[in-house]
């Protein structure tokens, strides 16, 4: 796992190196630089050589800064470089301000009014180093440049390499107008057409940080490429930090999911699902049959008696008990081996169904709360929570984590005024400390946290896109998915986080035309390709 972090963290890491006298900030401005534009001739080589003009864009802080940086080695490589400067050179903090001046040497700086001003593009690389990290408020006079960006970026590749004017654009650090802790744009009533900047590509430094992977970040980022800026491992910063750190989860390693050899199935646990009663069983089936395909090593659907036939109708590897109501769950849990409960696909929202939850958090085994089972307590969220206990993972998507937590969706919906915005990581953070267990947010940008606070995110995004996954079901796939994780032994975190790595994994390996039966029926090519 990659660990994502936010503007303070990255501000932490480059103080502490700097007091250690292992690097300067001038230094780290060069690296920073440098990085930029060996991504920009990776990206596209074409770019190198020929009658190649770029444009710079310069901003009032480091980002600035970077940007001379980058203009000096652009011109090194042969390209005609303009720059234009967003703000007073002499108000440049000192090292941005000793790249102005060693720019200043060979080059002209232009106030940006000038460019916005022009007539056109008039370039082949544009590089937005107008604000990083350290933008703290809306930008309304940029509106009308970013909005022209983001033309720029849906139109490129018609003209690219015949005819000048439709530039490769390049974001340093972060296109500039998004927050880089939240992903969320700083809107302002009087922008003209966008709030923030739009890049093919962004280079960011020594670490992805949260703003790329949450919320508008991603859309806007295009790519994101990480250039060591030679920023050391901080050990001691990081034992100090980890809890506060957010991971982006990666590829997992196969000997997460192998089974023991001489395990027989009872090894590999025993996940209840609860299924709605007639007419609305094919939400329990999808989660039974994610979980039997994850590995548990039984699943039952637990049915009421009305939708009996149904379910036997449609179940083979699938085991079907009758349980009917709240006495029924009780009696059957008290079989030891039904190791996790899995609640909520297509339960409805009758009394019935507050009645099985309370029984089956009762009984302290894992269990996943999903939809109905979620949204039942939209009207009395903080019983739920006095029965949540540690060994739980709710599973809401938006709709679902605003009626169970409506004021800290009310802080997330609420439009960044100053930076750093509260982001989806502070909500479900917060939202977990209060639940008192795992909860996964859904979306392209799931982000997971437990109640220590503990983060990840699980992303859905650049190459690892599944919008095929807005189909009806997926998210019961995923609940099953996550207790037979349970059912496996998993703790409850690492089932949230593998199910929902995997989800997408088995998303991507099918591809256009998904619908939510085909997604457990990934897993065998999705371990495969593992190397299980
Ligand atoms: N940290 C590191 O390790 C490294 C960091 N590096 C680079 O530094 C960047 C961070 O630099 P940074 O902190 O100077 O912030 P930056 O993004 O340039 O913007 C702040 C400036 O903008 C101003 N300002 C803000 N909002 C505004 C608005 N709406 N409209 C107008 N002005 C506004 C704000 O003014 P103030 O809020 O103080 O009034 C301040 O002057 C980072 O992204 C990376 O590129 C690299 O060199 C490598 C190592
Ligand atoms: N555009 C998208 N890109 C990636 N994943 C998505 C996207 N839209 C939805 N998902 C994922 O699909 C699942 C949908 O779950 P949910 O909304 O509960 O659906 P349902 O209730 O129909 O099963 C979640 O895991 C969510 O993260
Ligand atoms: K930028």
């Amino acid at each position: 796992m990659t660990e994502l972090l936010t503007a303070a963290q990255m501000r932490a890491i480059e103080q502490a190196a700097i007091e250690s006298g292992e690097v300067t900030g001038l230094e780290l401005m060069e690296r920073a630089g440098q990085g930029v534009v060996e991504a920009i001739f990776e990206e596209w080589p074409e770019l190198e050589g020929g009658d190649r003009k770029a444009v710079v864009l310069c901003g009032p802080g480091n980002n600035g800064g970077d940007g001379f940086v980058v203009a000096r080695l652009l011109k090194e490589r042969g390209c005609e470089v303009e720059v234009f400067l967003y703000g007073d050179a002499d108000k440049l903090p000192p090292n941005a301000k000793a790249n102005y001046e060693r720019w200043s040497e060979t080059g002209r700086v232009a106030p940006l009014s000038e460019y916005t001003r022009g007539e056109g593009w008039g370039c082949d690389l544009l590089v937005d180093a107008l604000f990083g990290t350290g933008l703290s408020r809306p930008s309304p006079d940029l509106g009308n440049l970013y909005w022209n960006m983001e033309d720029m970026v849906d139109g490129f590749g018609i003209e690219f390499g015949h005819k000048r004017g439709r530039p490769a654009i390049v974001a340093v650090d972060f296109p500039s107008g998004i927050c880089s802790d939240s992903g969320k744009e700083f809107p302002h009533e009087d922008a003209h057409y966008r709030f923030a900047a739009s890049a093919h590509l962004t280079v960011s430094f020594h670490q992805s940080k949260q703003g790329h992977f949450l919320s508008e970040g991603a859309e806007l980022c295009g790519k994101v490429v990480v250039k060591d800026i030679g920023l050391s491992e901080e050990k001691e910063w990081r034992k100090d930090n980890w809890k506060a750190l957010t991971k982006l989860i990666g590829r997992l390693h196969p000997n997460w999911f192998r089974k023991d050899q001489d395990g027989h199935k009872y090894h590999h646990g025993h996940a209840l699902v609860l299924s709605g009663s007639h007419g609305s069983t094919g939400a329990a089936r999808l989660a039974a049959r994610g979980a039997l395909r994850i590995g548990a090593g039984l699943v039952t659907l637990g049915s009421p008696r009305s939708a009996m036939l149904e379910n036997a109708a449609n179940l083979t590897a699938v085991m079907l008990k009758q349980i009917d109501g709240a006495l029924g769950l009780t009696e059957v849990l008290e079989d030891m081996r039904f190791n996790a409960i899995c609640l909520g696909p297509g339960l409805g929202i009758r009394a019935d169904t507050q009645a099985l939850v309370l029984t089956a958090l009762k009984a302290n085994r894992p269990t996943v709360l999903d939809a109905d089972a979620l949204t039942r307590f939209s009207a009395n969220p903080d019983v739920l929570f006095g029965l949540l206990h540690k060994d739980c993972v709710i599973t809401p998507h938006g709709g679902e984590f605003t009626k169970l937590f409506p004021d800290i969706a009310e802080k997330l919906a609420a439009p960044a005024v100053t930076g750093p915005a509260y982001s989806k990581v502070d909500a479900t953070r917060e939202a977990a400390a209060r639940a008192g267990c795992v909860v996964l947010f859904k979306g392209p940008d799931t982000v997971i946290a437990d109640p220590d606070g503990r983060c990840s995110i699980n992303s859905a995004q650049y190459d690892r896109a599944a919008p095929w996954l807005a189909t009806a079901g997926s998210g019961d796939v995923l609940a099953g998915f996550i207790s037979g994780l349970l059912a496996r032994g998993f703790s409850p975190m690492q089932a949230a986080e593998t199910g929902a790595w995997l989800h997408v994994e088995c998303a991507r390996k099918f591809g256009p035309g998904l619908i939510a039966e085909d997604l457990a029926e990934q897993l065998p090519a999705v371990f495969r390709d593992l190397g299980l």
